[in-house]
């Protein structure tokens, strides 16, 4: 498979590209230069950005192609997970704005109506892309309309059950829709299970088309063809689009990273890149004051799965991501990398958890989201003791919306038997390691955020917590913070501002959501005039399972005030992380003022009857003072 062009054409062509209507008027050579070029300006723009490398690299060609055939947006065209997008934007009228990549009001990593014409439906969460095209075909056909659909998905993508339900549906419908089948033999990490051995044979041509899974699932098999030849893939392409019959799958073998060394030779690692040298490869390293959380909960059961040989460990093809390949590399028998099928993971972790073994499903909270019948139906309904580590709990920074663990608190503590716990540094997250490995009562989860840790000191080993306590981190009179996760370093930072201010604030790390800790939240709320529940999750979380409780037993009753800080009811689009919070209003100075505002509104009612024993007096007499002012 070469990149070389066989002739020499006026260049540069590129910047002639205002849309894909440019490309149609390329013959096959000036289409090769352009590939050329657009592989060079996507090298370049990410090497500044960074972003997801490999797979946009590798689809060079097959993006020049689709671009020359088809008419889009007249033409819908999906991407699957869509990280791959990166020269369909470019080539779409986007190219100028490419470096505000997954920045904060830039453009987005992933397809995205709002953003374009030319991405008719969102993704970043993968294997979607053939039911939805399959839904954009049969609207075409039932307005009457014509125009193709074109659904581009990885090997790691097709792997998935969502893949397989849309192409069995789609398979029958016998509806004008095609798939194109981007098969580099990756996913993130090396591709896992019984379909790359599938893909491999059709690719040897040692599966016959009677053997082909594709044509067995009712699709016109075509290919397999090399995604780096448009000589090739220009004329199977044009076929397709003149040919209006029903579903067909064309296998196209790529190269991930394709054309750029550093990235061919080590796909996982520049799949998703921080900013980098182009020459050297070698990408921008932040220094890290403290080992990343991911790292940490990995080496916590490694030390659990020492000392217990019923550990074994999950993961939905995030091995890297988290840290099961550290796990892996220590226990290779005892790690299972799944592919991309989340729903399967939960499953097959249930089907363990009832033999006695001890399965720790290590899932990013917005993945997990794929899996939620079975945590209901497999797990909770059973008390089976499944393990959830669910990394990238909250904001997430670059990737944006979709991939923001921002649900996982309120769609597993209102499950029955659930035990629910959030690390506020990445010592607790080695006891919650420990309390999760010893606990055999039914399900339990702890989340934890992406990126590093504060830095704390490190326990030696993990000690099991007791179930359903929280533990006081500062005491004060006047207000309760409530923390539940890893914005409680931002509640003692609110702590000594309020402290600026003569409000004297106890600070309070909840660690468990479910079950909640009602006798100190009630001491809490006995003792201070204001309570303020902090969580980087969306409403109708912990806050919410706070409210419900002291609703319910009528401790509100003009007794303490409260305020729940969650995050927004709102997709928070991408930025920095501190960014993302100042729009969250969870950082400490929006923490502060919640309870100062609350105080302040609570007096104003005059629902605040007391201030704390302790503190009633002077807070008493600090209300009066600022009332003189
Ligand atoms: C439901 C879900 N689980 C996990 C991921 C994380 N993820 C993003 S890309 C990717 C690998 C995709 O492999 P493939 O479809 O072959 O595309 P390639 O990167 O090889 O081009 C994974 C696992 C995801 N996006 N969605
Ligand atoms: C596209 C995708 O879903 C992943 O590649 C994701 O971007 C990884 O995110 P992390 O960098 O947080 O592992
Ligand atoms: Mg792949």
């Amino acid at each position: 498979m070469g990149l070389s062009c066989a002739n020499d054409v006026a260049t540069p062509l590129l910047d002639q590209v205002k849309s894909p209507d440019d490309l149609k008027r390329m013959g096959q050579d000036e289409l090769c230069h352009l590939a050329r070029e657009l592989r060079g300006e996507t090298l370049r723009i990410v090497s500044e950005t960074g972003g997801h490398l490999g797979s946009s690299l590798g689809v060079i060609e097959l993006t020049v192609a689709l671009h020359a055939v088809f008419d889009a947006p007249r033409d819908t065209i999906i991407w699957d997970v869509s990280h791959q997008c990166y020269p369909h934007k470019i080539l779409t009228g986007r190219r100028d704005r490419m470096r505000s990549l997954r920045k904060r009001n830039g453009l987005s990593g992933f397809t995205r109506r709002m953003e374009s014409a030319f991405d008719p439906f969102g993704a970043a969460h993968s294997s979607t892309s053939i039911s939805a095209g399959l839904g954009f075909a049969t609207a075409r056909d039932l307005k009457g309309e014509d125009g193709h659909v074109v659904c581009i998905i990885g090997d790691g993508a097709m792997s998935a059950g969502m893949a397989f339900e849309a192409m069995n549906n789609a398979g029958k419908s016998g509806r004008r829709l095609i798939v194109i089948l981007n098969d580099n033999d990756m996913s993130i990490s090396a591709s896992t299970g019984a379909l790359p051995g599938h893909l491999a044979a059709i690719r040897d041509r040692a599966q016959t088309l009677a053997g082909n899974l594709f044509q067995n699932f009712g699709f016109d098999y075509r290919g397999p063809v090399d995604g780096h030849d448009l000589d090739a893939l220009i004329p199977l392409l044009r076929e397709l689009h003149t040919n209006k019959t029903g579903p067909v799958l064309l296998h196209v073998v790529t190269r991930k990273g394709a054309g750029y060394d550093p990235a061919e030779q080590a796909a996982d690692k520049y799949h998703g890149v921080n900013p980098f040298d182009v020459t050297t490869g070698v990408q921008v390293k932040v220094p890290a004051k403290a080992p990343s959380y991911t790292k940490v909960f990995a080496d916590a059961l490694i030390n659990e799965a020492k000392a217990d040989d019923r550990i074994v460990a999950i993961t939905a093809a995030m091995a890297s991501g988290t840290g099961i390949d550290r796990f892996e590399a220590a226990f290779p028998d005892r790690t299972f990398d799944v592919g991309i099928a989340e729903q399967h993971a939960v499953t097959f972790a249930a089907g363990l958890a009832a033999s006695g073994m001890k399965p720790f499903c290590a899932i990013y909270s917005t993945f997990l989201q794929r899996a939620y019948d079975q945590i209901i139906h497999d797990v909770a309904l059973q008390q089976l003791p499944v393990r959830f580590a669910i990394d990238r709990a909250g904001l997430v920074g670059a990737d944006g919306p979709t991939h923001a663990g921002a649900f996982d608190i309120m769609y597993l503590a209102h499950l029955p038997g659930f035990t629910v716990m959030a690390a506020s540094d990445e010592a607790e997250l080695v006891h919650m390691v420990a309390t999760a490995a010893g606990h055999d009562e039914g399900p339990i989860a702890f989340r934890y955020p992406r990126g590093e840790g504060t830095g704390v000191t490190m326990p030696a080993k993990g000690e099991m917590l007791p179930i359903g306590r929280g533990r006081i981190i500062e005491l004060g009179t006047q207000v309760a913070l409530l923390s539940f996760g890893t914005r409680l370093a931002d509640c003692l930072k609110a702590r000594r501002l309020l402290a600026l201010e003569g409000i004297s604030v106890t600070v309070v790390d909840a660690r468990f959501a479910k079950p909640l800790d009602t006798a100190l939240i009630a001491d809490l709320v006995d003792n201070h005039a204001m309570l303020v529940t902090v969580e980087e999750g969306a409403t109708g979380g912990f806050g919410a399972l706070v409210l419900h409780h002291l609703a319910n037993r009528g401790m509100l009753d003009g007794r303490c005030a409260v305020r729940t800080l969650t995050l927004p009811d709102t997709f928070i689009a991408q930025a920095s992380s501190d960014d993302m919070y100042e729009e969250a209003k969870l950082t400490a100075r929006h923490i502060a003022a919640a309870a100062r505002n609350g105080i302040a509104s609570s007096r104003v009612h005059g629902d605040i009857r007391r201030s704390g024993r302790a503190g009633q007096q002077e807070l008493t007499t600090r209300l009066h003072r600022a009332e003189d002012r």
